[in-house]
């Protein structure tokens, strides 16, 4: 059969993306079209930057094509398109390496057996239940039709701005499932830094495993790490023991960066006989799992991957948030506001705060907001300068003598081009930045200095305060229903596959679609735009 590439005469290069400003890049081809508001330099900058992560990523984590070849001009392309999206969010299956694998009947049922009940004489089954997800239901992942280009946050692929169809698959319990749940031994692990719900997902995993009937769950000590270190002994899990930990921050389990090759940890599961494995972690942690799902595929082993993203800096692409986001963003309005009390109550009084974000400025952006008490916010998104007629300090003055006070917040990752390189990494391969809070504020004092203007600097860094906070109550219910979901995605034999809450709907998505590149503030977004009305900044470029 001809495949979609061959059938092209004129071909159009789409990198894909949900972010509003990483959209449809041209390659020179007439029938290609960009069709999104003007940008600024640096934006485009960061879009071109951005497309080629995304093809790098794509490469190392070994994905599936993460770039679209369409034919504008064929009448068929819509067609084509949606086929094409289907194929790139489908779901790896048990059943795709092991064709004769057989499903029984599920045993997440509501009727509650007792957890000390063995499966003698057969498996429990509920009449009554009728929650089960149909394999072909899907969840939209674009929900809006935009009819002009020029629209706010417009996402076209042609001049007439059409709406294709993005399906994404429905999370959720299904009627088959494809592991029987005594011969299950089912790891937790979380990896990365901490954010605050890690426990009420690791609490709902151990509670819907039970209830499916699985007695043999462990969690894997400090992340990847305790597959090799033999130090570190795995520890038991059951409801008795996870009851009452989402009443405190951190990980049960404990967390790290760095750690053993993907080999390693597959031999290290093979070992022990683990069959399902719940992955907690951002990016480089969901890389991993991927890797993890693929090494089992390679030497056939019937095991379940399944990701819950973690990441206070929600920069998992396609979600609406993940779990923690709002969390932190509530305690980092915290920060914000005794950082206007400090400045408000003294004689020309600045506070300065930073906060985590080390590529994405969705913390920094949204507290900002939230907070209302903010007159500078600074992103890593939107490039800036500090000194001259434009610059921040400048305006900075300028609200010292208007105002009589000014809080700045700025993210982790805001600036870096004003500090000196490290090249520094940590243990898992990220850069380590520098520390622009520092900086900002060094740079204010001096600047005030030679402006002969007493001013109070008042720095506060409540990074690690942010994200080692317990969940808040919705962050507490997203965490139970992406937990849950994981487990049912797993029952159900999906694998290599991760979950998400997507226009307000649950649904599972291939790792490799969410990693691309990290989603990041489109600087030409409503939600940014709302920023700076709150703050009253102007561009300081
Ligand atoms: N590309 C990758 N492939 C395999 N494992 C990775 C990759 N990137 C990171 N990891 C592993 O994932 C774990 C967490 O990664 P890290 O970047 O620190 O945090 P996060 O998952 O929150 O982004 C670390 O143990 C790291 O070694
Ligand atoms: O000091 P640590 O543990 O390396 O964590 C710092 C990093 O953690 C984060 O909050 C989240 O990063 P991860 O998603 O990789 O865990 C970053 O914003 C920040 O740079
Ligand atoms: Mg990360």
């Amino acid at each position: 059969m001809e495949t979609l590439s061959q059938a092209i005469t004129s071909t159009l290069s789409i990198p894909h993306s949900n972010n509003s400003s990483a959209l449809v890049r041209s390659h020179g081809l007439s029938s290609l079209l960009l069709l999104r508001k003007p940008r600024s330099p640096a934006n485009l900058s960061l879009i071109s930057s951005r497309s080629s992560l995304t093809r790098a990523s794509a490469v190392e984590h070994g994905s599936k094509s993460s770039a679209s070849s369409i034919d504008l001009s064929d009448p068929d392309w819509k067609t084509k398109y949606e086929r094409e999206f289907e194929e790139r969010f489908s779901i790896p299956h048990i059943t795709d390496v092991f064709p004769d694998a057989q499903a029984i009947r599920s045993t997440f049922c509501l009727k509650m057996r007792s957890p000390t009940e063995d499966f003698v004489g057969g498996y429990p089954s509920d009449e009554e239940w009728h929650g089960y997800i149909n394999n072909n239901d899907r969840v939209l992942l674009k929900v809006i039709s935009y009819s002009s280009p020029t629209s706010a946050g417009a996402e076209c692929i042609d001049s007439d701005c059409s709406w294709v169809q993005q399906w994404i698959h429905r999370a959720g319990p299904r009627e088959k499932i494809y592991f029987r749940p005594e011969l299950v031994k089912a790891a937790i692990i979380t990896c990365g830094g901490l954010c605050p719900g890690l426990n009420d997902v690791i609490r709902h995993i151990v509670i819907t495993l039970e209830i499916y009937g699985v007695k043999n769950i462990v969690g894997i000590p400090f992340g990847y790490k305790g597959f090799s270190d033999k130090d570190l002994t795995e520890m038991p899990l059951s409801r008795k023991v996870v009851q009452n930990i989402h009443l405190s921050g951190g990980s049960l389990l404990g967390v790290s960066r760095g750690g053993p090759s993907v080999s390693e940890i597959v031999d290290s599961m093979e070992e022990r006989g683990i069959n399902m494995l719940f992955v907690l972690g951002g990016n480089g942690t969901h890389a991993g799992a991927n890797a993890i799902h693929n090494e089992c595929r390679k030497r056939k082993m019937k095991v379940a991957v399944v990701g819950v993203p973690k990441t206070i800096d929600n920069d998992i692409l396609h979600m609406d948030k993940t779990f923690g986001f709002d969390t932190a963003v509530e305690e980092a309005q915290r920060a914000i506001n005794s950082a206007y009390i400090e400045a408000h109550s003294a004689y020309h009084g600045i506070g300065i705060v930073k906060l985590m974000g080390r590529n994405s400025g969705f913390i920094a952006m949204q507290a900002s907001l939230a907070s209302g008490q903010v007159d500078i916010c600074l992103i890593p998104e939107v490039p800036f300068n500090l000194h001259g007629p434009n610059g921040v300090l400048k305006h900075l003055k300028y609200l010292i003598e208007t105002k009589g006070s000014a809080v700045i917040c700025v993210a982790e990752g805001a600036g870096q081009n004003l500090l000196e390189k490290t090249n520094a990494k940590d243990a898992s391969g990220n850069t380590i930045l520098g520390d622009f809070g520092v900086h900002i504020q060094q740079e204010t004092k001096k600047y005030f200095k030679e402006e002969s203007m007493a001013v109070d600097v008042k720095y506060i860094d409540p990074t690690y305060m942010i994200r080692a906070v317990r969940a808040n109550a919705s962050d507490g219910i997203l965490c139970t229903v992406l937990g849950q979901n994981a487990v049912h995605g797993a029952f159900a034999g999906y694998s290599g596959i991760t979950v998400g809450i997507i226009n307000t709907h649950y649904a599972y998505l291939p790792i490799p679609e969410v990693i691309a590149y990290p989603k990041s503030v489109d600087p030409n977004s409503r939600m940014w735009h709302r920023c700076l009305t709150s703050t009253g900044q102007p561009d300081f470029i």
